[in-house]
């Protein structure tokens, strides 16, 4: 088994929950209340800012030139083509560039990107990319299973968002992380990398509960009135 391999099986239930989802299911089925679709893409706007920011981190941190490279792609394909497709939502759903960019980050949006940061400032690229793996790699195997729901990717409202995440291009960005960190793996002890699989288990839970958080719109204490 290789090291991906073990960190995913030890988060497995969660990773189930999240394609389990009622938000991740309505997508699929195109049943997904359009409000709740609004929340997260607006959230998930402010939460792939700081998610660049980290793969920019990770280019910094790159001891060669090919991961540099890879990871300056990654960047480009996140600022460029994913970003591309809330900026064509938003416009679609009557959110303007201005408003998408001032949205507030609720509370699992700040949680997570800022344990993310956190994770990245520590300086070493396995605890990045740990952190980060989550995000590209759930993605894009939900992207996939969604796709083969009928009528998913063809679906009016959601069939653009489906297509995008069961992409090739979006799952060779999963694909080559998942090979860095396997790579980074190698030669480190049981402790470091039990040290890396509860960064990946940690993540794995945010990504839960930014589905959850999207769901339920969930607002901050003093908006609740
Ligand atoms: C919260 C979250 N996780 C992962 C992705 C995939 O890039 C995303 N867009 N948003």
């Amino acid at each position: 088994m290789t090291f991906t391999q073990r960190i995913r099986k030890n988060a497995d239930a969660i990773w189930k929950a999240s394609h389990k989802h009622p938000f991740v299911q309505g997508i699929g089925y195109g049943t997904l209340d359009l409000e709740s679709f609004k929340y997260f893409m607006r959230q998930d706007y402010k939460y792939l800012i700081e998610y660049s920011r980290v793969m920019a981190m990770g280019t910094v941190l790159a001891p060669d030139l090919d991961t540099m490279s890879g990871f300056a792609k990654a960047l480009d394909e996140t600022l460029n083509t994913e970003m591309e497709l809330h900026r064509s939502y938003a416009e679609r759903l009557g959110i303007s560039r201005e408003e998408l960019e001032a949205t507030i980050p609720g509370p699992v949006t700040l949680a997570y990107s800022s344990y993310m940061m956190a994770e990245a400032q520590k300086g070493a690229l396995a605890e990045l990319i740990a952190a980060i793996l989550p995000c590209a790699w759930s993605y894009y195997e939900i992207g996939l299973q969604l796709a083969k729901i009928p009528g998913a990717t063809e679906h009016e409202q959601y069939g653009e968002w489906v297509r995008m995440y069961a992409s090739d291009e979006f799952g060779e960005i999963a694909e080559w992380l998942i090979s860095k960190l396997d790579e980074l793996a190698e030669g480190k002890t049981e402790e470091e990398l039990e040290q890396l699989e509860a960064i990946f288990l940690n993540t794995s839970r945010y990504e839960y509960m930014f589905w959850d958080m999207a769901y339920q719109q969930e607002r901050w204490p003093e908006e609740l009135e």
